[in-house]
């Protein structure tokens, strides 16, 4: 009787030891497939839980519309995202929007909009929300909004070619956003920048067979190249630029800036609804600018070069912080960017992690060390525990020490 108990339960060990063994198979394909290692990136929705979310797409949810569909507000597992239903008209089908998300979700930044999911039975895609819109709505105060002042505007260039220089630095393509323009830019509550819609090159070549205003970023080498390169994306950010330092439209505005630099009249075309902009700055701005923002693909800046400058332009901009820059700091003054996520204090040791935020060192290796493989931040599974020194946090955070302290 005993031994018949015995071999039932081996037979049901051996059981269960089959079915783990297929089961850790068959993740281990499933992330072979997807090819980021054992980084499950994103989640699956159903159709039902976005119909609950934006209480069947009605209109109270809507945020806009774009090109390729609409997007909705709504509150999906606990989270405020944005749902961007897409037309299935506008997408070559099925293959081409599981070619996108393959690409968007493996990509991780803080100055690029999350991709949190799919649902694939309705081609929708599910993102982080960002309560502050569009750099574009922004600069154009729609809502009544106050204007960007000249070191928010400074930060968001820094970001954007941060995010930008990531992008372009993708192994083993680089990743061109194609469609780089101030409603690409979306700013999160602390107005933090971060570019959507990357991996996207359809949205560009529709922009360029149904104009609506937005050639002005458009690359003048592309009609007659039929591609994009990264030098593309350099084109569209030095529109940015002047664009952001003067407040101007677009068009001709690079010709605008040069006429004024060489009419040493600059002064007259910075927009003074940002605050007083230090000269200096606004002219190696406004110079940067125009290295960008050349026509000929060849003589464009290359961004790499350009960051130290960018850098050093961005911790000026986040020493003098004015009090309209108010959005940045918590209820003591600190920039919020200088808080570590889990210990809520001032940094002291920066570092990054997997996920692309910054953390106090202590803090995030004690998360890793007490055996989490996610994000502290997003939940998601970090793809590996490196920790990288964010040297350049560290010595504004210094530096903003003594001047406060
Ligand atoms: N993650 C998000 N959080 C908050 N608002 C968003 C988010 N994604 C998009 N939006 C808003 O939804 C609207 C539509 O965005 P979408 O990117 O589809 O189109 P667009 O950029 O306005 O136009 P097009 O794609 O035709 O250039 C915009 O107002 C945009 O600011």
């Amino acid at each position: 009787m005993i031994e018949r108990q015995i071999d039932l339960l081996q037979e049901k060990n051996r059981k269960l030891q089959e079915e783990r063994d297929n089961a850790v198979k068959e993740v281990e394909e499933l992330s072979n497939s997807s090819g980021c290692g054992s980084y499950a990136a994103f989640s699956e929705f159903l159709l039902l839980e976005l119909q609950q979310a934006t209480e069947n797409f009605s209109n109270l949810h809507k945020i806009g519309e774009g090109s390729f569909g609409c997007v909705y507000k709504g509150f999906l597992r606990k989270t405020m995202v944005a749902i961007k239903m897409l037309h299935p008209q506008r997408l070559q089908g099925r293959t081409e929007f599981e070619q996108e998300v393959a690409i968007v979700s493996k990509i991780r930044h803080p100055n690029l909009v999350t991709l949190i999911g799919v649902c694939s039975e309705k081609l929708a895609l599910i993102y982080e929300y960002l309560p502050n819109g569009s750099l574009e709505d922004r600069l154009a105060c729609q809502g009544g909004t106050p204007p960007l002042t000249w070191q928010v505007r400074t930060r968001i260039i820094g970001e954007i070619c941060c995010a930008l220089l990531f992008l372009h630095s993708n192994n083993p393509n680089p990743i061109v956003h194609g469609d780089l323009k101030p409603g690409k830019i979306l700013l999160d509550a602390n107005m933090v920048s971060k570019l959507t819609d990357f991996g996207n090159k359809n949205t560009f070549v529709y922009h360029i067979e149904h104009p609506r205003g937005t050639f002005a970023y458009v690359d003048p080498e592309f009609p007659s190249s039929g591609e994009l390169t990264v030098k593309s994306d350099v084109y569209s950010f030095g529109i940015i630029v002047l664009q952001l330092l003067t407040g101007k439209p677009p068009l001709n505005i690079a010709a605008d800036v040069e006429d004024a630099i060489k009419g040493d009249s600059l002064h007259l075309i910075i927009d003074d609804s940002a605050g007083k902009w230090p000269f200096v700055q606004a002219v190696q701005l406004a110079n940067l600018g125009l290295r960008c923002a050349q026509i000929h693909r060849r003589k464009r800046a290359n961004l790499e070069s350009e960051w130290k400058l960018l850098e050093s332009l961005m911790k000026a901009a986040s020493l003098s912080v004015s009090p309209r820059f108010k959005s940045q700091l918590d209820d003591k003054g600190i920039p919020s960017y200088f808080i570590c996520p889990i210990f809520q204090e001032v940094m002291k040791d920066p570092h990054i992690a997997a996920d692309g935020y910054t953390y106090e060192a202590e803090a995030i290796k004690a998360w890793l060390e007490s055996g989490h493989h996610t994000s502290p931040m997003t939940n998601l599974p970090l793809p590996h525990p490196e920790l990288t020194p964010n040297y350049a946090l560290r010595s504004v955070i210094q530096e903003w020490l003594l001047k406060h302290q």
